[in-house]
């Protein structure tokens, strides 16, 4: 029996998943709260872990490990790396790495740690499900690869270097955890994310402004993937 967790790393972020499931129940667990629901037949798990690498650690590992979830879809925003991207734009995951770990005095390349990888694929089946979404909802999502930091980026020389370091097309603070903790535990992951803001010094404002309307975005397309999983 398929369960499917559902995340995201603010409120904001799982809200309009919770609206469109109406009811659920709520469980406290290791300081977090997880809402189970039964959506179209399909047993669903969601929570928000709160900023960051490490509190999204603790919450993709709970609801695999202690909830049973056997598939994860992340929902959210991020800050745009390609200069291509707008606000409100569609990103997918193809792989994910974390920019800020980093023991390049010894020689590794940035975001590697031995018995790591830099990059974690996502899984194809769902980025492939993504696209007939995408047609289906008339949207046009960019396939890209995300970096992942404990920082929120607002400005151009940290941005720019996330580019040409990691071959970028977006950033934020959750989705490269997730992918390990989802690579570990052998549970195919899609991380998706619309953009909120552009990594720049105006971020914090444009984010401010847009976390709502872009998390609703994210979170429209992740509910029509569920639908066709
Ligand atoms: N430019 C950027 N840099 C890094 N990440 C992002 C993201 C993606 N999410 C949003 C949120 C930002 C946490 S700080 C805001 C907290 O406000 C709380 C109220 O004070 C965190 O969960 C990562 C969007 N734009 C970003």
């Amino acid at each position: 029996m398929q369960k499917i967790a559902i995340m995201g790393a603010m409120p904001e972020e799982v809200a309009p998943i919770l609206e469109k499931l109406g009811s659920y129940k709520t469980t406290e667990y290791a300081g977090n709260k997880y809402y189970e629901a039964s959506y179209k037949g399909i047993e669903v798990v969601v929570a928000y872990s709160k900023i960051g690498k490490v509190f999204s650690t603790l919450t993709a590992t709970t609801m695999i490990e202690h909830f049973g979830c056997d598939r994860l879809l992340f929902s959210g925003v991020a800050g745009a790396v390609s200069p291509e991207l707008k606000v409100g734009d569609l990103v997918v995951a193809t792989k994910l790495s974390q920019h800020d770990l980093d023991i390049t005095a010894f020689g590794h390349p940035y975001g590697f740690v031995p018995e790591g990888a830099v990059f974690v694929e996502a899984d194809k089946d769902m980025i492939e499900l993504s696209k007939k979404v995408a047609s289906k909802m008339g949207k046009s999502v960019k396939e890209g690869i995300i970096a992942t930091g404990d920082q929120f980026v607002a400005n151009e020389e940290r941005k720019n270097w996330i580019l040409e370091t990691f071959d970028a097309s977006a950033l934020e603070m959750e989705g490269g955890s997730v992918a390990v903790v989802c690579n570990a535990l052998n549970v195919p992951f899609f991380i998706l994310r619309s953009i909120s803001d552009a990594a720049d010094m105006d971020a914090s404002f444009s984010f401010d402004e847009f976390l709502e309307s872009s998390a609703i975005i994210s979170a429209e397309f992740v509910m029509n993937m569920v639908d066709e999983i």
